[in-house]
């Protein structure tokens, strides 16, 4: 174990756009930090990390503890995992090479059941949390990370040792209060499906629409028909939600809707995806919503047809030439 009450040790597991930011954000805090990365190792540990902010200004991590191998790294009291959830099944091995005895996960990713399917790959000793990142940032370059606007983190438990909700609370404000002491707003959820799905009244509509009309928040939303398409399918999840028992606050799609107006133009991750030809979060964001919904009795049709054609586009994107 690592000397947990002085300083907490922390892993990033996928030093992406998410990663990359939170992370350095906690290094900057003075809090002991590994990353882990894949294609952009080399560049990392040669020029350190950099986040180009409009809200913080630019930011800058040099040295980093970098690695491109899990058994390269320390125990980690915590682990932050930022890589995309298509990747979800390959995590048990890298995970349990890096946790502390008792550590905690923390999926800071998008979509539904993502915990479910890391759960099942784990130790039962470790607990997992799932953070919901509300945050406008992208890849521009290796070891370099975008970011737009936003960064708020909200953070609720999974599953884990924690069986009482008083213990698992404190490790929901302890990890809400790793952010904060960053400069991240957090919260602490109590519900945690809740929270997922009322992220999907977002992400539903633009990630998909991004690949599909191959647009930003602002063409998205400057355009009569496609503003008519955004509202129609956050209704639709809005619905799905409430179908599955997760009742979303009134006027909750109208305020998003309004929101997304005044953000600047915003290119969602799974535009990103589709554009460097890797898979997109379909499952995570579409065909678990669907399922959930339509074993509560409740059909999306919109976003099924969305999905389906998502479908048809990302298989044709990852053929090769
Ligand atoms: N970007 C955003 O603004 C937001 C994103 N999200 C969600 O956050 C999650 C992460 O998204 P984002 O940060 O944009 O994604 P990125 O693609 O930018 O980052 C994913 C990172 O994980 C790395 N990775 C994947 N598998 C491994 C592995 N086995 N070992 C080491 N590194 C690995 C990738 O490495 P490599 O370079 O090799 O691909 C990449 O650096 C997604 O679920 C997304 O939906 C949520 C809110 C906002
Ligand atoms: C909704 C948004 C744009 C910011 O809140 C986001 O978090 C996402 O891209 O998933």
């Amino acid at each position: 174990m690592s000397n947990e009450t002085k300083r907490p040790r922390i892993g990033i597991i996928g030093t992406g756009a998410i990663g990359g930011f939170y992370g350095l954000m906690l290094a900057r805090a003075g809090m002991d930090v590994h990353f882990l990365l894949r294609s952009e190792f080399e560049a990392v540990v040669r020029d350190g990390l950099h986040v180009d902010s409009a809200v913080h200004g630019d930011l800058q991590l040099r040295p980093v503890h970098a690695y491109n191998s899990a058994a390269d790294m320390p125990a980690c009291d915590w682990l932050l995992v930022g890589t995309k959830s298509t990747g979800n099944a390959d995590l048990g091995p890298i995970i349990t090479q890096v946790a502390a005895e008792g550590a905690r996960v923390v999926l800071l990713q998008n979509g539904l059941a993502v915990e479910d399917q890391l759960r099942a790959v784990i130790p039962d000793s470790l607990h997992v949390l799932g953070g919901l990142c509300f945050i406008c940032v992208h890849r521009a370059a290796p070891g370099v990370v975008t970011h737009q606007a936003f960064g708020a983190v909200s953070v609720g438990y999974h599953s884990g040792p924690s069986t009482d909700q008083a213990s698992r609370l404190a490790i929901v404000d302890a990890c809400a209060a790793l952010f904060s002491e960053s400069g991240v707003e957090a919260h602490a959820m109590a519900d945690l499906q809740q929270a997922r799905w009322q992220k999907l009244v977002w992400n539903v509509p633009y990630n998909g629409l991004s690949v599909l009309l191959r647009a930003g928040t602002s063409g998205l939303m400057s355009d009569p028909a496609s503003r008519e398409l955004v509202r129609a399918l956050m209704d639709e999840v809005v619905d799905g939600a409430q179908a599955c028992g997760y009742a979303l606050p009134a006027g909750f799609a109208s305020r998003l809707f309004s929101v997304t107006e005044t953000m600047p133009d915003y290119k969602p991750s799974m535009y990103h995806d589709h554009v460097e030809k890797r898979p997109l979060e379909l499952e995570a964001i579409y065909a678990r919503p669907l399922a959930a919904a339509l074993a509560a009795g409740f059909d999306m049709p919109r976003v099924r047809m969305l999905y389906q054609a998502l479908t048809f586009i990302d298989r044709g994107n990852r053929q090769p030439d």
